[in-house]
């Protein structure tokens, strides 16, 4: 091994990288192995409940919370030099790889190609996920719905490529379930055409929370310049290729897929930008030991109403780690709650307080119990 104080030469330490990869990829191939056995068991096991009459169930290959357990652990036992973090990258995509075998996933995301929404569904489902663009939240819930695609990707809190509350409206009348969360730094660049110099820049096209999130370093560096908003980065960076004097604002996806430089890196006026993105599904998930839940609670209109609805999660403990409130669309003054909270419907504590928040309220839909994001 290489340890400090070692003087073999270069060919050596090469010698010995040259045998290490190669033992990699023999443990990787037998990994690949076992996920082709697991498959077949899921297979065998469907087929048996449908032989003994049980209802008519789909094979579920993807395994999110047991996903979350091995991400989790190969962080928790990490000895350096690599970050635990960098050593679950390179673990997601051997195992989205490793799914891939089982069975090709399709994931809808909120497009188009190149935004934020798609970095965030590659983050959580790895390269080897086909991912496919959608024109809007409506229709990532649709593709879900229908089966066209495995599962979906949509914004809910501080995105730059769509509506939060679109995608609660969304919850209220959809059968799917979240099966997961993402988050991810928003990291700004200015990007150009190879061939588009900075003094021929006349227009810079980004979002509108994309221009709104920059707008200190915009005026700062370029105030004399046009700012226009666009439909998505996405789209900002597809017109700074194809448009003369377009400048884009977008993130490292955009800038790949289109082939765009950067004038200017990580121009973000705060840092820690992140935005969080949820994963929707058909099935509901096990709990992973590490949960979150979500839930759609409306509650009748009169003096402390949102008191009594959170009153139980006080009682027990339980961390609420968002609300939300949308107006009701049956009854006018009336309103859901969104309802985020630590805990998975199955835990005694939590299957206790959606019991008791049944009987305060008119209206109480769990949309999911999912694991926490790992990554
Ligand atoms: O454990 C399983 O159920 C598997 O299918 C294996 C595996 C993996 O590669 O580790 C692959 C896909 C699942 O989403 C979870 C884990």
């Amino acid at each position: 091994m290489a340890e400090s104080g070692d003087n073999r030469s270069l060919e050596q330490v090469r010698a010995d990288i040259d045998a290490i990869d190669r033992e990699i990829q023999q443990l990787i191939s037998r990994r690949a192995r076992c996920a082709q056995r697991v498959a077949d068991i899921k297979l065998a096991e469907v087929q048996a409940a449908r032989e003994a009459g049980e209802a008519e169930t789909e094979v579920v290959y993807y395994r999110p919370e047991r996903e979350a357990q091995v991400l989790k652990r190969i962080i928790d036992r990490n000895e350096g030099p690599l970050e635990g973090e960098t050593v679950a990258h390179i673990f997601r995509e051997i195992m989205s790889s490793c799914l891939a075998l089982e069975k090709p996933l399709q994931v809808a995301f909120l497009g188009p190609e190149g935004t934020f929404t798609q970095a965030a569904a590659i983050k959580h489902f790895g390269h080897a996920a086909l991912c496919v663009p959608q024109g809007t939240i409506d229709s990532v819930f649709a593709q879900v719905e229908s089966g066209e695609c495995n599962y979906g990707v949509v914004p809910v809190e501080n995105s730059t490529e769509g509506m939060v509350s679109h995608t609660l409206d969304n919850f209220m009348d959809s059968g799917l379930k979240i099966s997961g969360e993402v988050e991810l730094a928003i990291a700004h660049h200015l990007l150009v055409a190879s061939h588009t110099g900075k003094d021929d820049i006349t227009r810079i096209c980004a979002h509108q929370q994309a221009l709104a999130q920059c707008r200190n370093w915009l005026d700062g560096h370029w105030p004399h310049v046009e700012r226009e908003a666009v439909s998505s980065n996405g789209e900002a960076a597809r017109m700074a290729l194809e448009i003369p004097g377009v400048a884009a604002i977008a993130g490292d996806m955009a800038a790949d897929l289109y082939g765009l430089e950067k004038l200017a890196e990580n121009i973000e006026d705060y840092a820690d930008n992140t935005t969080r993105f949820l994963v929707i599904g058909r099935e509901e998930v096990p709990p992973s030991g590490r949960d979150k839940t979500s839930i759609i609670v409306s509650s009748r209109n009169k003096p402390g109403a949102l008191f009594t609805l959170l009153d139980p999660f006080r009682k027990a403990g339980v961390s609420l780690t968002r609300i939300d409130t949308r107006p009701s669309r049956t009854e006018k003054w009336a309103y859901v709650f969104f309802i985020e909270f630590e805990g998975h419907l199955q835990d005694e504590n939590i299957a206790a307080i959606v019991a008791e928040l049944e009987e305060q309220s008119i209206l109480l839909k769990p949309l999911g119990s999912y694991p926490r994001a790992v990554l």
